[in-house]
């Protein structure tokens, strides 16, 4: 997705677009307003007072009407961003949702990037439409006042995109350097904060800090060099400018002395005063310009293959699982050979095997959270999905707020839904008198690590999906919390299938629960 003039113009409302042309042109007068009012003192000289009176209420009229129409227009922008930041943000939040970014890029886009889209791509596009209109408005004065001085004039203005011509490319491609840049050195300063506890207990913090300060020098040196970059565009058209300026005079005042098209000394100085305004703008076009471009990869937002927020609603099927010819590997790496396997509605099995082997590969493949390289899965007869299934892992997030809000996620639940869900994870009692009011934090510190694993099976289990694929949601706990969770899941209704290191072989006896192991040969085999 590209974040383009289309974009920005589906996300302002039409009477918005309008106003904002209509004030962009009207404001536009203030370039040529001094030539124009200016420009006619002369002729004052043989005029009555009333005239003379008259002259200066029309320009009291023309300045304060031109300045209001550049207060409605800035009121304008500032609307317009208003609208186009809160979208922005919003596609930039789902864009890293839907695309499974790591949460320091998606936090980097919406800071970083938000702001540079913000500051050097729609203020820009904004600032094109007055400087647009300023330029366009200053050029029809001055073709007025002289059409051959004022092309001349025009035409040496023209020279001051050049360098952008040749800097476009560049510019683009140091934007982009920075941007990458600065998402390393976010990761490494997350890394450093997240990472604290071992940094301090294994006395690497000064080691460490290396590579944070390595990559902070990178990107704030990737910064300087985008500016720079644009340091020498903007060098190269104030030479330019100087250019624009001196040539039209000289070749006006050769004009003068042969006396061709009627240019005078008066002739140069109107259009000294206004065609600056011509070349302002373009050199504002010019320089708005290489903002433009230098967001351009900015602007390129990652398109997720499979989208995760326009997943079907779940399916009512009973939770039959079937495997068929199912093969998966990472590039070379082998984790799964051809596999075809059935299991009923109901079915627990668990599925053990060696650190790396492949289980929550399998359990991710099964949830329909990435594809098989080779066959098919079908849950219930059908593609799995993961608004179909239900995925728990070791580490289940907590939301910040109350176990209310943990339980629904925002969606409707009654309160009797919600304590009958906590009741068969058994957390009805341990979490105080009103449990579904307890407040509970991302750091978890508040809730036990059991806890915290059976809130989880409960969110799942409020949703009443018929299969539960549960990755090493023991591997945290006790043997007493471990084996209160697996006495839970294995008197579930649904089909379960969990991933684990360590398993109690009575309690899998006890509660007929199948055994496989994924084996050193890829191949998923019942336990001997
Ligand atoms: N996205 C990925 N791209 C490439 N290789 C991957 C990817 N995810 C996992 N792997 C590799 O695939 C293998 C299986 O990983 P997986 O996490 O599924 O194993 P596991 O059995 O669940 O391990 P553990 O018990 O340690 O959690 C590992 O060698 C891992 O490095």
């Amino acid at each position: 997705m590209m974040i383009n003039v289309k974009w920005v113009l589906q996300r302002l409302p039409h009477w918005e677009i309008v106003l904002l042309l209509i004030f962009a042109l009207l404001g536009s007068f203030e370039g040529v307003l001094n030539g124009f009012v200016l420009g006619r003192l002369p002729s004052l000289t043989q005029a009555t007072t009333a005239q003379r009176y008259q002259y200066l209420g029309q320009a009291l009229v023309a300045y304060a009407g031109t300045y209001t129409c550049l207060f409605i227009f800035q009121l304008l922008i500032q609307d317009a961003l208003r609208r186009l930041n809160i979208a922005l943000k919003e596609t930039l939040l789902t864009v890293s949702f839907e695309t499974s970014e790591a949460p320091s890029a998606g936090l980097n886009r919406l800071t970083n990037d938000a702001a540079q889209i913000q500051g050097r791509y729609f203020e820009v596009i904004l600032a094109i439409l007055s400087a647009g209109f300023g330029a366009i408005t200053a050029a029809i004065f001055v073709l007025v006042t002289n059409w051959m001085m004022g092309l001349i004039s025009i035409a040496f203005s023209a020279l001051t995109m050049v360098p952008m011509l040749f800097g476009q490319t560049k510019l683009a491609a140091l934007g982009k350097r920075w941007s990458t840049a600065n998402a390393a050195t976010l990761a490494a300063g997350s890394d450093w904060l997240e990472g604290r506890g071992d940094l301090v207990q294994y006395q690497a913090a000064g080691s460490f800090f290396d590579r944070v300060k390595q990559r902070l020098a990178v990107s704030e040196k990737r910064l300087q060099q985008q500016t720079n970059g644009q340091l020498r565009v903007q060098y190269g058209n104030w030479m330019l400018t100087v250019l624009t300026l001196i040539g039209p005079l000289a070749i006006g005042f050769w004009l003068i002395h042969v006396g061709g098209f009627g240019v005078t000394i008066s002739v140069l100085l109107t259009l000294l005063l206004s065609v600056d305004h011509v070349t302002m703008n373009i050199r504002m076009l010019i320089q708005y310009w290489s903002q433009l471009t230098g967001t351009r990869e900015l602007r390129h937002l990652p398109q997720a293959p499979t989208p995760l927020l326009s997943q079907r609603t779940p399916t009512r099927g009973k939770g039959q699982i079937d495997l068929q010819g199912v093969t998966i590997a990472y590039g070379d790496q082998p984790i799964l050979a051809a596999t075809d396997m059935a299991l009923t509605p109901g079915t627990k099995l668990l599925v053990s095997g060696p650190s790396g082997s492949g289980k929550s590969t399998l359990l991710r493949v099964l949830g329909g959270w990435q594809q098989p390289t080779d066959g098919r899965v079908l849950v219930d007869g059908e593609a799995p999905a993961p608004a179909k299934t239900t995925y728990i892992n070791q580490t289940p997030w907590v939301f910040a707020g109350t176990v209310r809000e943990n339980l629904t996620l925002g969606q409707t639940f009654t309160d009797d839904a919600l304590l009958a869900a906590l009741s068969q994870v058994g957390l009805t009692t341990e979490l105080g008198d009103k449990p579904l009011d307890r407040v509970i934090a991302p750091d978890q510190a508040s809730i036990s690590g059991g806890q915290l694993q059976r809130l989880a099976l409960a969110r799942g289990l409020l949703r009443k999906r018929p299969v539960m694929l549960l990755d090493e949601i023991t591997a945290g706990l006790d043997d007493r919390n471990a084996q209160q969770i697996r006495n839970l899941i294995y008197h579930l209704p649904n089909t379960i299938i969990e991933a684990a290191h360590h398993f109690d072989d009575a309690q899998l006896q006890a509660d007929h629960v199948l055994h496989y192991q994924l084996t050193p040969a890829h191949i998923l085999a019942p336990m001997s």
